[in-house]
């Protein structure tokens, strides 16, 4: 478990993380979304023992991150700038990793070697950018991180092998209860693979939520009725958001289904669907309930 008790971090004067807190779970994956120079690298790197905040507490598993040395072992932080010492073979790299990582898995490393195409022997500097980043992952999932800490991990990776490391991550998260925290402006990723989300803005987190509850907690309700319906129903429902078109009403609802289910259906409607919605749709509402636009949120 990695836990965050009201961070502050600067740079200079520069108030960069501003009272952050946040938990997240053993056996999770965690997705920190926001805009450019939000602060989650800063985050991460605070998180990854990189960085020491000014003041609050980070911790894993009930310890103090920074400077502690047994539990660095066993967390891997993958930046989104990547460093390999330069003219370093991956065979090297995998030395200087298994000097370092006491679970360094061996017969791993040679099992994904099949499984990447990549020839060890070669300086990693010589290989393109994608296969890089491919090599990052290689090396980190080998050494068998309990935690493993991610800035932008998937990017200039092509579709075959991101899903090949994103299915090997959930599978370490699944067999071994490896937590993870990945950091992304892709909404469309986070909603595939992460169990709660956060929103950083400005160096203040906006929301944090288990993704299931955020999803269960928020539809969107098309209604349409035989004769004008009262203004009560609309009133009665937990509304984030209203429009008519035509005769149909476009609701985006807080609340269960079923809450929301038996509310309406004592207005008789003839039009009545209440649908889930993305995980996109969700952040667009609730930052506007929240008075932030989200254009200014994510990319
Ligand atoms: N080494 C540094 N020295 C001074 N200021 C810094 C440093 N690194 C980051 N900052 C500042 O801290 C703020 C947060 O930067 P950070 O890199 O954490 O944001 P981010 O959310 O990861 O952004 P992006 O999505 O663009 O990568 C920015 O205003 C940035 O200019």
């Amino acid at each position: 478990m990695i836990q965050i008790q009201n961070v502050n971090k600067r740079y200079r004067k520069e108030m960069v993380l501003n009272d952050v807190s946040l938990m997240i779970n053993k056996g999770s994956i965690y997705g920190l979304l926001g805009s450019n120079g939000a602060g989650k690298t800063t985050l991460l790197k605070t998180i990854a023992g990189i960085f020491k905040q000014n003041s609050g507490a980070i911790e894993i598993e009930r310890k103090a991150i920074f400077e502690n040395i047994s539990l660095k072992e066993r967390l891997i932080f993958i930046p989104d700038t990547l460093f390999f010492y330069s003219h370093y073979t991956v065979e090297q790299m995998a030395s200087f990793y298994e000097n370092i990582y006491p679970k360094w898995n061996k017969e791993r490393f040679n099992q994904m070697q099949k499984l990447l195409d990549l020839n060890p022997n070669k300086k990693i500097h010589r290989f393109s950018k994608g296969m890089q980043r491919q090599v990052a992952f290689w090396l980190a999932l080998c050494a068998m991180p309990d935690y493993l800490i991610l800035d932008e991990p998937f990017d200039g990776l092509d579709p075959v092998i991101r899903k090949k490391i994103k299915s090997w991550m959930i599978q370490d998260v699944a067999e071994r209860q490896m937590t993870v925290m990945v950091s992304s402006h892709n909404l469309k990723e986070v909603e595939d693979i992460c169990d709660a989300v956060g929103i950083l803005h400005r160096g203040k987190l906006l929301l944090e939520k288990d993704l299931d509850d955020l999803k269960s907690d928020i539809h969107k309700v098309q209604l349409a009725f035989k004769q004008d319906v009262s203004e009560e129903l609309f009133q009665d429902l937990q509304l984030l958001h209203h429009e008519k078109r035509g005769s149909v009403h476009i609701c985006i609802v807080r609340g269960e289904y079923e809450g929301i289910e038996a509310k309406v259906s004592t207005y008789d409607p003839v039009v009545f669907d209440i649908l889930p919605l993305t995980l996109e749709e969700i952040f667009i509402y609730e930052m506007e309930g929240a008075g932030y636009a989200i254009e200014n949120i994510l990319l």
